[in-house]
């Protein structure tokens, strides 16, 4: 069986050291920064002030100064607003947003303003786009259900860093096509030489726990426009939006047991806590699927709407949200989720963890296997 499996042979742990922006890294940007020709504006300059505190002292910690002294008061929100953001995350973002202003910046994951439908240069498969205040990161692999393929997870995990520290309110994120996403991209377990399967177990754990810490640590109010099926792991972070709009249409499956796997997106906590154990393990142990308005019965969509009306409904709406203070937005996010984030990112572990384990077993190669040759469609 393991000669028939041949895993894609993936640099995950390369990728992994380039998210992470070491000191020096840091460094130049600091001095990246005092060659700018052009003065980036009071927003990004408050960001960037909060992003460096972060990064250099951690969490706010100094008293909050008076109502009438502006300029500190400005910056200590900036700072404030970052909440637990880890050290490294924060030096990360900041070395991303200095590259997003210097003119010779090509980094492919740069959030910039763009007309709704503009790709970004060697990305064809996730599109960012920055306008009205909304960051967009759109599934655009339709001819594969909008299936998520290892390099669209690290494309995902850049585009939210840099949404992170962008101009906009709000980000979104939905898919092109008939489907929001049919979830993993199941080939990407099923070309890789049989010496290397433990190998690649460990590094698809290791990314999927970055790629979910990513929407754990997301500061801004994060929805999700579900414009069609959702398969799997696209399903399992919904826990982790602030708000789910869906078309009629949308459906939500989670058929972990089936595909010999276990739940991810820690879903296997927010789950319960949105929808009570009993309706969770109807999900994510017996793979039962959601209509929209069954899910929305459950809490994990927050509206539905019909499928005629629902991309001018939901975007009218949101372009209007998005005009909103930014600052309270993201305050009253921090609010609702900071209590959570530590469990969160214990959950997150704990379920790559148990996930590796389980891209090993038979039952789990077995249905990769009837995948691939077509024996079983869910
Ligand atoms: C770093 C690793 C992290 C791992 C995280 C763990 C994540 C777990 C999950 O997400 S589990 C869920 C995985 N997804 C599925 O099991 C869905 C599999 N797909 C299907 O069941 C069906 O394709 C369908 C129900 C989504 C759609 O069926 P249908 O309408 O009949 O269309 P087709 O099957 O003909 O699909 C068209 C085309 O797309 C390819 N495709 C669709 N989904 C996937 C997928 N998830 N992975 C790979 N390819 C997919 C399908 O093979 C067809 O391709 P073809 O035209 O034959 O080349």
């Amino acid at each position: 069986l393991l000669q028939v499996l041949r895993f894609p042979v993936v640099q995950l742990h390369m990728s992994r050291t380039a998210m992470r922006a070491s000191e020096k890294d840091f460094e130049n940007a600091r001095n990246q920064l005092k060659l700018l020709m052009k003065d980036p504006g009071n927003e990004v300059k408050l960001k960037l002030y909060a992003l460096y505190k972060q990064a250099t002292e951690g969490p706010c910690n100094t008293p909050k100064p008076s109502m009438l002294d502006f300029i500190n008061k400005a910056k200590w929100d900036a700072w404030n607003a970052l909440g637990s953001l880890p050290k490294e995350t924060a030096r990360q973002n900041y070395v991303d947003l200095v590259s997003s202003l210097s003119p010779s910046s090509e980094s492919s994951s740069q959030v910039k303003p763009a007309a709704a439908n503009e790709k970004q240069p060697g990305s064809e498969n996730i599109i960012v786009t920055s306008q009205d205040g909304i960051t967009k990161i759109m599934f655009n692999r339709p001819t594969k259900k909008n299936a998520i393929t290892t390099s669209m997870y690290k494309e995902i995990i850049h585009a939210l860093k840099a949404a992170s520290t962008d101009n906009s309110a709000i980000t979104v994120f939905t898919g092109n096509g008939d489907y929001y996403s049919s979830g993993n991209d199941l080939t990407n377990f099923t070309d890789v030489p049989p010496n290397s399967i433990e190998e690649t177990a460990k590094n698809a754990s290791i990314l999927l726990r970055e790629f979910v810490d990513a929407f754990i640590d997301f500061p801004k109010p994060l929805v999700a426009v579900i414009n069609g099926p959702a398969v799997g792991i696209v399903v399992t972070l919904l826990g982790l939006f602030d708000v789910v709009y869906a078309s009629d249409k949308a459906t939500f499956h989670t058929p972990f047991s089936e595909l010999g796997q276990s739940p991810e997106g820690c879903a296997s906590y927010t789950f319960p806590k949105i929808m009570g154990p009993a309706k969770a393990a109807e999900m994510l142990i017996l793979g039962k699927k959601l209509t929209a308005g069954e899910a929305c019965a459950r809490g994990l969509v927050t509206e539905v709407f019909p499928e005629s009306t629902f991309q001018k409904e939901v975007w009218t709406r949101l372009k209007a949200y998005a005009k909103l203070p930014t600052n309270s937005l993201r305050i009253s996010k921090e609010l609702i989720r900071s209590n959570e984030k530590e469990k969160l990112h214990a959950v997150n572990a704990e379920e790559c963890t148990v996930l590796q384990g389980r891209w090993l077993s038979e039952e789990c190669m077995n249905a990769l296997m009837n995948f691939v040759s077509r024996k079983s469609k869910l």
